[in-house]
């Protein structure tokens, strides 16, 4: 036989039809351009990760890289979304074709397809924080540790430590002596009670949100499955690493391919997750994991302005435990971020909607805007005269849409059709039915174990005529919402139509909830199935307010309202900080612990660091409650920003001013006193 030699080819460099190295600085450039191994890039806020991400996405495919064989992992699906948008923009079509989503979305994905390497069936379904903490109250009961003489953990309580254990990667013995030693003397009925838990799961086919992690780094232990997996990784890019913990970090080792390609960006100062098991220090042990890693800081903001920065690095600075950073802006100082102190939190929402329609008087839309505050609660006051002046708005880190009674009694209908074994689901709309108690849908559930066909629910014999209509007419639905080949949107207005009596009798404010449901069927056209439909909305769901702007029904891009959580990643001109008190950020539950604490300074560098023009701070002095009127302290970390970084402005109320020293007209010029008018618009004077 001849040999013949294959000369290797020379290696062209490609010709990129994107100029990178005008629309980068130096240190995106390396980081776009980087062709080795392994890298971490260190980010400050506002220096352009994002950016950097796009661009090497779009500077892969041009150089040849196989779109599909990019990974990208961000933290939520909306910013991954949002990512290969703007890759598509800046290169071509060939972008959306990038594996783009969550860890949580990935993993599902490779569950479902490689599920009978871990013993599921491929039809499991998710269950949320909510469902996993009804299946723990239900076996509570069961093992009667609800009658203990003792108090034993609630249902959210017992799901807390139990997950901690997940992803903490500890015991739940550690768990519970560092977080809950009041529970010690239960250690060993909690155990009891989180194997039983482990078993219910495996046993209806469903997967909490840990599930999801822990089950894909087992799978990847099956060396065939690893191969064929990291086989379709030419490029893991992973964004948000400092909320990443110990689990998500093995499972980017395990995603990685033999070349080494791996890409992971954070910035340890926004690491803001504790709370769910994230580690800050994650991002530090990368160089360990994978070894020979190049590291490149980005360190240039192009956000904020130099007072903004200047607040940021403040903040920064009183944290105990950090990773230097310089970072440094070309942009003009602008004017002082303003401090202001209001009598209470009514003024506080006054001010803040004059100030919205003074700078919406001066053309910049409230789409520019953001209201920002660290607890969900923190904006109840605000929403109220917002919608009283009917400013459109949309609230982020809320109540999540698909987490409400009505749309879980709705999705419930589906769940079944999807998984027959999830009993959960079925109990669910089995005790929506009039007189089917949970005795009566105990029975029905065993019965249901053993059936031939799930949705003949009048074969099981338990028909009272208590019930009978009723549970006829849930066959019926059942039967041809599994017959019929609906699409999800018709699907949802069947149960809409068969679910509305119910919801009726169940709700006072039923027609409130009635309205979600047509929203919702609107937003359903986007899904092609019912197991699509189920998993993006356990795995990303919408929030709450979000949904009548998702069904397309505002004409103005509304005002964003946030909790910091929620705000990560994204930037507005100006943005107004509401509750900067002590209680509140810091959060009374964190001031003991030195670590609590730089997380929650962690949290207002982010909140800072969204401002691009212009930052706010407000914080009432008083505060109304139940017990009476409070008198407040404004959050420790202000304490030590003097008048050079933070300006207090003072308000005045119109109706207190002498008619001489009316303004004629609102000027711009930022300067004190604000005064409160009648609510038409906030007018800003010079002294
Ligand atoms: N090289 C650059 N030239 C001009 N503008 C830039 C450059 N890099 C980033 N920007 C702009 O700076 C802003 C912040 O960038 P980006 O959102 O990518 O930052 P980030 O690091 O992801 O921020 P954060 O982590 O704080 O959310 C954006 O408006 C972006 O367009």
């Amino acid at each position: 036989m001849k040999k013949f030699i294959l000369k290797k080819e020379a290696q062209r460099e490609p010709a990129y039809s994107i100029d990178y190295a005008a629309l980068l600085n130096e240190a995106q450039l390396q980081a776009v351009m980087h062709e080795g191994g392994p890298a971490l890039v260190i980010a400050g806020a506002g220096t352009g990760k994002t950016r950097t991400l796009i661009y090497r996405v779009a500077r892969l495919i041009e150089a040849g890289a196989d779109p599909s064989k990019i990974l990208l992992l961000t933290f939520t699906r909306r910013a991954a979304r949002e990512m290969l948008d703007r890759a598509s923009s800046v290169l071509d079509e060939r972008c959306r074709k990038v594996r783009g989503g969550t860890f949580h979305f990935y993993c599902s994905q490779l569950l479902h397809q490689y599920h009978e390497h871990i013993g599921f069936p491929q039809n499991f379904t998710i269950i949320d924080t909510a469902d996993a903490q009804d299946i723990l109250q239900m076996l509570r009961a069961e093992f009667r540790f609800d009658k203990l003489k003792t108090r034993f953990p609630k249902k959210s309580t017992l799901q807390n430590i139990i997950s901690a254990a997940i992803n903490k990667q500890l015991s739940l013995y550690e768990v519970v002596e560092r977080g809950y030693d009041q529970f010690l003397n239960h250690i060993e009925r909690i155990e009891e009670l989180a194997s039983a838990y482990r078993q219910y799961k495996e046993q209806h086919r469903v997967m909490d949100f840990d599930d999801l992690l822990v089950r894909t780094v087992e799978l990847l232990q099956n060396e065939e499955v690893l191969q064929l997996v990291r086989g379709r990784h030419q490029y893991v890019l992973v964004d948000e690493y400092q909320d990443t913990n110990a689990i998500q970090a093995e499972l980017v080792r395990l995603f990685t391919p033999a070349s080494g390609k791996v890409m992971v960006v954070g910035d340890d100062a926004q690491s803001i997750y504790r709370f769910r098991g994230a580690d800050h220090k994650n991002i530090m042990r990368f160089p360990e994991l994978f070894e020979g890693s190049t590291r490149i800081t980005l360190e240039e903001n192009y956000r904020s302005t130099g007072n903004i920065l200047r607040v940021a690095n403040k903040v920064l600075e009183q944290a105990r435990d950090k990773f230097e950073k310089k970072l440094f802006t070309k942009r003009e100082d602008g004017e002082l971020p303003a401090l202001v102190k209001t009598a209470d939190t009514r003024e506080q929402s006054r001010f803040v909607v004059q100030m919205i329609m003074n700078l919406r008087e001066q053309e910049l839309s409230l789409g520019d805007m953001a209201v920002l505050f660290r607890n969900g609660r923190d904006s109840f006051d605000l929403e109220i005269e917002l919608n009283r002046r009917k400013i459109p708005f949309i609230k982020y880190g809320g109540q999540k849409f698909s987490e409400a009674a009505h749309i879980k009694d709705v999705l419930a209908h589906l769940r079944v059709i999807v998984n027959p074994d999830d009993a959960l689901a079925w109990n669910r709309i089995l005790t929506l039915i009039e007189g089917i108690g949970p005795k009566t849908a105990a029975d029905l559930l065993n019965w249901l174990a053993t059936a031939g066909n799930p949705y003949e629910l009048a074969a099981s014999g338990l028909v009272s005529e208590k019930f009978k209509a009723g549970l006829l007419g849930l066959s019926q639905l059942l039967i041809d919402l599994k017959k019929n080949e609906l699409s999800p949107a018709e699907a949802l207005a069947q149960i809409h139509a068969y679910y509305k009596p119910v919801c009726e009798k169940k709700f006072d404010d039923h027609p409130k909830r009635l309205k979600d449901l047509e929203a919702f069927e609107a937003i359903a056209v986007n899904y092609r199935d019912y197991p699509q439909l189920l998993e993006e909305l356990a795995l990303d769901p919408i929030e709450a307010t979000a949904v009548d702007t998702l069904a397309g029904r505002e004409d103005e891009t509304p005002l964003v309202l946030s909790t910091i959580h929620s705000a990560k990643g994204l930037e507005w001109a100006h943005v107004f900080l509401i509750q900067c008190l002590d209680g509140v950020i810091p959060s009374g539950f964190s001031v003991d612990e030195p670590e609590e604490l730089d997380e929650e300074l962690r949290l207002l560098y982010v909140a800072v660091t969204r401002a691009q023009d212009m930052l706010y701070i407000s914080y009432p002095i008083l505060q109304h409650s139940n017990f009476g009127d409070v008198f407040t302290k404004p959050s420790r970390f202000l304490a030590e920003m003097g008048e050079s970084l933070l300006e207090p402005w003072l308000l005045v109320d119109e109706s207190e001013l002498p008619q001489t020293q009316l303004p004629e007209a609102s000027a711009a010029a930022p300067d004190t006193p604000l005064q409160l008018g009648d609510g038409t618009q906030a007018e800003v004077t010079e002294e």
